[in-house]
């Protein structure tokens, strides 16, 4: 038997059912979750403080690798069973990450893109889902195979204007998929206006937000209106490009055992090792990522000071810097900017040394990529022209680098593509006529 308390046992209240949507009543699995008003300090703090009842006191939560569970007795009945349906280190991130995503329960699975196949699959035929007309291109993939293959019908909209998506809600909307600020064209989502909007059409619509780009540090959705919360841990949460995982919580118990019966029913809970991994990631969340965004904001205004047209809700610049402001406590390290040329984007990208030519975001290290050709590739061009997704689109993911020498190596690819006019002490965007620098093919020309 595993050191934690047994969170099913006779001397602490079941806050969950054991009764899975059928009606079995099986051997316990993962435990419930920390509730939020377990939180007793300040963010930073909860990240690190974890409270367990391991038989040796380790300091570091141990790492359960065992795929069964002896029972005392023949009816089962142990708080853990089978590692499928719950194991101690998977429980003990869940309840650490549900305290600090202000939930009542969170679940971990393999990546995100595994969470956001459980959410979706509370969806049936003949449901309708709302969601952005910029969103992470591997969740368009997702939406697109339900909707060819399950008979969803999925509707992009620009969420940006609130006002012209009144009608867009009706009875039938089922769900809500929204991410804030998107990726990777850093759109602003009002969360508690299109949640209040979702659920006056259809109170049992569920709005589900992505809160990936933000991660639980600088923004909370279940705070803002939001039924689910889902985040790929593989990003900020863990923070290391050493694991990947998915994690989603909510405050509604019955979407909780909805979305554990999935998980429990098609095996894609987080694994023992990537659970402990994931935890050690999320107790150094609050310094990498105030770094991270530190180094962001200088870098989005060494940009935009030299005449490029950068997206970062950290620049006053941001059509949506009031609303960001408004649900979020920081601007995150993830920016994107425009040069007008694809080819001289390329160019840019290929001449960067710090920063790595990555899909991915979230890490110590920087990364540099066009979304267009690597993490949106899925989504065909004619939808990218459609949905006005910049070709040449460069995202910055930032890192805890230096920022001196990651706006070194930046300014050296910029000077190296021809994307600049150098002048006695600085650099200026584009020729000194205003012209495109490069030798690269337009966008406006080449259409
Ligand atoms: C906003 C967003 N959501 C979800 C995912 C999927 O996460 P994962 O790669 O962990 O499956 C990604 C990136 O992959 C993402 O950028
Ligand atoms: N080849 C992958 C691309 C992953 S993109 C990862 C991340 N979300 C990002 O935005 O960079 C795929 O097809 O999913």
């Amino acid at each position: 038997m595993s050191g934690f308390d047994n969170p099913t046992g006779s001397s602490i209240s079941k806050a969950f059912s054991n009764i899975d949507i059928s009606g079995n009543d099986l051997p316990p699995s993962p435990a419930p979750s920390t509730p939020t008003n377990g939180r007793k300090y300040a963010l930073a703090t909860e990240l690190v403080y974890t409270e367990h009842s391991d038989q040796y006191d380790a300091s570091s939560v141990p790492i359960y690798q065992s795929a069964t569970f002896k029972q005392k007795s023949a009816s089962g009945g142990g708080a853990f069973d089978y590692t499928r349906s719950g194991n101690p280190t998977r429980s003990h991130v869940e309840r650490h990450l549900a305290k600090i995503m202000s939930a009542s329960q969170a679940l971990v699975v393999s990546s995100g893109m595994g969470a956001l196949d459980v959410i979706t699959r509370l969806l049936k035929p003949g449901d309708e889902v709302v969601t952005g007309d910029d969103l992470y291109g591997g969740t368009n993939r997702l939406l697109k195979y339900l909707s060819i293959h399950a008979g969803i019908t999925v509707h992009h909209v620009d969420i940006t204007d609130i006002s012209a998506l009144k009608g867009t809600f009706t009875p039938k909307t089922t769900m809500v998929i929204l991410e804030s600020p998107t990726n990777p064209l850093i759109k602003i989502t009002d969360i508690p206006g299109i949640a209040s909007l979702a659920h006056a059409a259809n109170p049992n619509a569920i709005v589900c937000v992505d809160n990936t780009m933000l991660s639980p540090l600088l923004q909370n959705p279940l705070d803002l209106g939001a039924d689910i919360v889902c985040e790929s841990g593989t990003k900020y949460l863990s923070g290391h490009h050493d694991l990947m995982a998915g994690v989603i919580a909510t405050n509604d118990p019955s979407l909780g055992e909805r979305l554990y019966f999935t998980i429990n029913s098609t095996g894609c809970g987080l694994s023992p090792f990537d659970s402990w991994l994931l935890l050690r990631g999320v107790k150094t969340l609050d310094v990498r990522m105030k770094k991270q965004q530190a180094n962001a904001q200088e870098i989005a205004v060494f940009l935009e000071d030299r005449g490029f047209k950068v997206r970062y809700p950290g620049l006053k610049s941001h059509p949506q810097y009031d609303l960001h402001w408004s649900m979020a406590r920081g601007a995150g390290a993830v920016l994107s900017f425009e040069t007008g040329d694809t080819l001289l984007s390329e160019k840019i990208v290929e001449s960067t040394r710090l920063w790595a030519i990555s899909v991915s975001f979230g890490c110590v290290n920087s990364l540099i990529s066009m979304p267009c050709r690597m993490s949106h590739a899925s989504i065909d061009a004619k939808t990218r022209a459609e949905r006005r997704m910049p070709e040449d689109l460069i995202r910055l993911c930032v890192g805890i680098e230096d920022v001196h020498d990651l706006i070194d190596d930046l300014r050296t690819a910029l000077v190296q593509a021809g994307a600049v006019t150098v002048t006695v002490d600085d650099i200026r965007a584009g020729a000194p006529d205003g012209s495109l620098l490069g030798g690269g093919v337009s966008l406006a020309s080449a259409s």
